[in-house]
């Protein structure tokens, strides 16, 4: 990983206690011509993958709701957040992981999914790239009660919306995770539930 415009990256510890905090200090080739030290920390958690669960002839998604402390401690009253369906590779390739996860978080096995796009989810200073897939479901496919794998700590409720409500829910603020509406996005400017 090298670009003309930086050089003498060097990379510091700063905690691996579950994943890893690293301090980054690099020159840095500014648009004016001049050389600058530059000092980032930087939050390696791995890459994840998000998918929308949705079924055509219901019109509705289905979706998971958790706690997530890190928003509790920034305005989210409860701390519980809707979200689409995600988890973290580990050392699977996106597809085999977000299949697992939809059966492990919601219940249902599902065999087909389709990647719709890949995007950093905040670049200033974590590293994580996600993976964004749709998938159809039916009632068909469910499995089990989801809710988390059992030997994670995980407590998810699983909700089955209409994606109308869905939608508008991103107006009134009791969707507001991002990697969800963007999917809830592109499923409308897609037109997918057509
Ligand atoms: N003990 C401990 N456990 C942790 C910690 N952080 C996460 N875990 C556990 O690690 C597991 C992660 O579950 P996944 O379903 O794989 O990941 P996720 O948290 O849903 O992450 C997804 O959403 C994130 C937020 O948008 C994404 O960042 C991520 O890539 C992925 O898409 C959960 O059991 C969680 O409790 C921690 O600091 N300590
Ligand atoms: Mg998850």
């Amino acid at each position: 990983m090298s670009t003309d415009r930086i050089k003498n990256l060097k990379t510091e510890l700063l905690s691996d206690n579950w994943y890893t905090l690293n301090k980054l200090t690099f020159d840095y080739l500014q648009s004016n011509g001049e050389w600058r030290s530059v000092t980032r920390e930087c939050y390696d958690r791995g890459d994840g993958a998000v998918i929308l669960l949705y079924n055509k002839v219901k019109q509705t998604v289905v979706l998971t709701k958790q706690l997530r402390i890190p928003t509790y401690v920034n305005g989210n009253k409860e701390g519980f957040l809707i979200e689409a369906c995600a988890g973290m590779l580990d050392n699977d390739k996106p597809e085999d992981c977000i299949k697992k996860e939809v059966e492990e978080e919601t219940g249902y096995r599902i065999t087909n999914v389709e990647k719709v796009m890949e995007a950093y989810s905040s670049p200033g200073s974590v590293t994580e790239i996600l993976h964004y897939f749709i998938g159809e479901y039916s009632d068909q496919m469910k499995v089990n009660e989801g809710g988390g794998a059992a030997n994670e700590t995980e407590d998810i409720e699983v909700l089955e919306l209409a994606f109308n409500t869905a939608v508008n829910s991103i107006k009134t603020g009791e969707i507001k995770d991002i990697k969800t509406i963007c999917l809830l996005q592109y499923a409308q400017i897609n037109n997918i539930m057509q």
